[in-house]
C-alpha cells in the first residue's frame, strides 16, 4: 500500500501547493490522480519516490516511511514511467529494458531473456523490436519500451505521470488497455497521473480530484 499522511508541500518562495493530504493506494488498485493544470499532482507522485519532499507529513509504502528508506533501493524498487519516456537514445529496445537488471548485476543472458519477456508482454516483438534504437521507434511503441523497463525489476509499485498524453487517441487507447491488463494480471499497485477523466475513469478502481491545494474528492469511478 502507498500512504500519504497529512502530507503538505510549499516550494521556497511560492503558495503552498499541497495542504494535509490523506491517501490511501490499496496493495492491486490503481489510483488515478487528476485535477487542472498545476494543482500538485506530479508533486504528489514524485513524493513517493523522493524526487520531491515533503515540507510535512510522510509516505509510507509497504508499512516503511520513504524518508527511512535508501533512496536508491526505493527507485528501483518502483516502475516510474514519465510522458516522454526518457529513454537512452544511444541503447536499444533490449538494452533500454535490462537497463536496472543491468546495474544489478543480472548476468546477461537473463537480462536478454528478461528483456524479451517484456518487450513480448509489452506486444512488441523481440525479433522485429529488440535491436532498434528509440529514434527507430514510434511513439507508442517508446512508450511500451519505458512501461516494459518500468516493468523489469518487477516492482510492486509502479508511477506513472501522464505517460499516454503525447499519443495519438488509438495508440493511447491500446495502452490503456494494456495497462489495465497488467494490473490485473500481474497485481501491480499503481499510482497514475492523468488531465484525462476518461481516462481516469477508465482505469481507475480509486480517483482521487486534487483542487486548490487539496484532495476535493476520493472514491471509485462511479462517483465521478
Ligand atoms: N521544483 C519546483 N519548484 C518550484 N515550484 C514547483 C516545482 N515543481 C512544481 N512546482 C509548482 O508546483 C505546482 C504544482 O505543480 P505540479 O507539476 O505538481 O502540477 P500538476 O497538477 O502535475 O500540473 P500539470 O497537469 O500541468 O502537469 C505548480 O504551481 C508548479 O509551478
Amino acid at each position: 500500500m502507498i500512504e500519504f499522511r497529512d502530507v503538505s508541500k510549499q516550494f521556497p518562495g511560492s503558495p503552498p501547493v499541497l495542504r494535509s493530504v490523506n491517501l490511501q493506494v490499496p496493495d492491486g488498485d490503481l489510483l488515478a490522480l487528476i485535477g487542472p493544470s498545476g494543482s500538485g499532482k506530479s508533486t504528489l507522485l514524485r513524493m513517493v519516490n523522493r524526487l520531491v519532499l515533503p515540507s510535512s507529513g510522510s509516505i509510507w509504502v509497504d508499512g516503511r516511511d520513504v524518508a527511512q528508506a535508501d533512496v536508491i533501493a526505493l527507485r528501483r524498487s518502483m516502475g516510474y514511467v514519465i510522458q516522454n519516456v526518457g529513454l537512452f537514445p544511444h541503447l536499444t529496445a533490449a538494452e533500454n529494458v535490462a537497463l536496472v537488471p543491468n546495474i544489478s548485476g543480472v548476468p546477461a543472458e537473463q537480462r536478454r531473456a528478461r528483456a524479451h519477456e517484456l518487450l513480448h508482454l509489452m506486444g512488441l516483438e523481440p525479433a522485429t523490436f529488440e535491436g532498434r534504437y528509440p529514434a527507430q521507434l514510434s511513439g507508442g511503441q517508446q512508450q511500451r519500451v519505458g512501461i516494459a523497463r518500468a516493468l523489469a525489476a518487477d516492482p510492486a509499485y509502479l508511477l506513472m505521470d501522464e505517460p499516454f498524453s503525447a499519443l495519438d487517441p488509438v495508440t493511447r487507447e491500446e495502452l490503456q488497455r494494456q495497462v489495465h491488463d497488467l494490473k490485473r494480471e500481474l497485481g501491480k499497485t499503481i499510482l497514475f497521473v492523468t488531465h484525462d477523466v476518461e481516462e481516469a475513469v477508465r482505469l481507475g478502481d480509486q480517483i482521487c480530484l486534487l483542487g486548490q491545494g487539496e484532495v476535493q474528492q476520493v472514491g471509485p469511478p462511479a462517483r465521478f
